[in-house]
């Protein structure tokens, strides 16, 4: 998915001004959680309101300070909400799915299935939908070959699942940027769109449709992020530049967050964990988001050959520079240190990433580990690179991408839920 991405909070009040706002990022996380806390207190699971206490002792304060300052009120004098708080209202629906099944489910259900499966009209017979499971595993190794690998530790069940999901997914993609891009359509999009609805109230149009019917109707798995990464594809057609990061975050978000928050309904999070349901959505959120940031610093030089510029636009202005130097293509110092500052907001989200991982169910934990670990690498290929994205594509190497496995089990291993106490 090439086109398919608010962790420390800066206070307002702080004595040590931040020259990139130290991350609308950090406030993303921050005000979104706030928000949470309000719309916790109505909610009644067990495991959400323990953790809920704990994470609230720790900074309340800045939470608080960090929701004023992301709600904006309009000329009309309505309330607009910042794009973390709308993608976060994203994480608590389905967050409020997963638990109301976890409260019908008993417990020996809770590592499987948890939906009553719905009545699916298929446009073939019955025994296609195998095949059409069999097809999406095989897109998924031809384009995803990592990835495949990963899945084949999970239960056949949720691989299937994910392998669904994932070929959507891509397909949702290859209409902006495969070999027919160049003709699609807002009606095309709109069309698609159409198909998701009808295959989220069981009547997929075709046999790769079925297989994702057949997931949303056994898996928690709610429509609304489908929905936005459609979104994000128009989002796509219509606009090259971001304003701010605000603005960029809603795009991360539709196109790779929603990503982490289609997945875990399937990959499961550990009986055992004491975390909120929501916390665990927000870290796959949070997922989403480091890689597509990740993706976007990788392909500066590439993306502006098409002429799309991801960055913020305020903030190459604040650091001295401005369109017209991503198409010259030079490093200088003053991109060298806008670059850090990039990279440092973008490991901020894989950081707060991690903390999820850790209270996903166990056969998930060492494919989400080891592909969290390859795409943070990226990284510091980029600081290899001395900042060069315009002419370099930082890439992993095979023996470092071979290394990271081990690294991968141990974390899953080691970094149990129970290890670790709440987060
Ligand atoms: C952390 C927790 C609790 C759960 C994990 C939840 C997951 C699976 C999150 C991952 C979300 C994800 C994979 C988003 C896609 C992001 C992205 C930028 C993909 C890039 O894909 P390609 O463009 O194919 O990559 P390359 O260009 O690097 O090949």
């Amino acid at each position: 998915m090439s086109s398919v991405a608010a962790v420390l909070w800066v206070a307002a009040s702080s004595p040590n001004p931040d020259p990139m706002n130290t991350c609308g990022l950090v406030r993303a996380l921050e005000s979104s959680r706030a928000l949470s806390r309000c719309q916790n207190q109505r909610m009644d699971n067990g495991r959400r309101k323990k953790q809920t206490t704990k994470t609230w002792s720790v900074m309340s304060y800045r939470r608080r300070s960090a929701v004023s300052s992301s709600v904006v009120a309009s000329h009309a004098g309505e309330i607009a909400l910042s794009s973390e708080e709308k993608v976060y209202n994203v994480v608590l629906r389905q967050a409020a799915l997963v638990n109301k099944q976890l409260r019908s489910a008993s417990p020996d259900l809770l590592d499987d299935v948890k939906k009553e499966p719905q009545e699916i009209v298929l446009p073939g017979s019955l025994g296609l939908l195998g095949e059409a499971y069999d097809r999406c595993g095989e897109v998924c190794a031809e384009y995803a070959k990592t990835f495949y690998l990963g899945t084949l530790l999970m239960t056949p069940e949720r691989r299937k699942a994910i392998w669904a999901i994932y070929v959507w997914c891509r397909r949702t993609d290859e209409l902006v940027d495969g070999p027919n891009a160049s003709h699609i359509t807002p009606m095309a999009l709109d069309r698609w769109e159409a198909r998701l609805e009808d295959l989220f109230r069981g009547r997929p149009f075709d046999m790769l449709d079925a297989a994702l019917a057949d997931t949303v109707a056994r898996y928690p798995v709610d429509i609304q992020p489908f929905r936005d990464m459609i979104e994000g594809m128009r989002m796509d057609l219509r606009k090259s530049r971001y304003k701010n990061f605000d603005d960029l975050y809603l795009y991360c978000y539709y196109v790779a967050g929603t990503v982490g928050l289609m997945s875990v309904p399937v990959m499961g999070i550990d009986p055992k964990s004491k975390a909120t349901t929501e916390s665990v959505y927000n870290a796959a959120l949070a997922l989403g988001l480091a890689n597509q940031l990740t993706n976007i610093l990788r392909d500066v030089g590439e993306d502006a050959r098409r002429g799309r510029v991801y960055l913020p636009q305020d903030e190459l202005a604040q650091a001295g520079l401005s369109d017209e130097d991503i198409f010259a293509g030079k490093v200088t110092d003053k991109w060298r240190n806008f670059m850090k500052m990039q990279l440092k907001r973008a490991r901020m989200f894989f950081d707060e990433a991690e903390k999820g991982v850790t209270e996903l169910d166990a056969a998930s934990r060492w494919p989400v580990w080891a592909s969290l670990l390859l795409y943070r690498r990226i990284l510091d290929e980029i600081e290899a690179n001395d900042y060069n994205n315009f002419t370099k594509r930082a890439y992993v190497g095979k023996a470092k991408k071979i290394a990271a496995l081990p690294l991968a089990y141990a974390k899953s291993v080691l970094k149990t839920p129970s290890s670790r106490g709440t987060n």
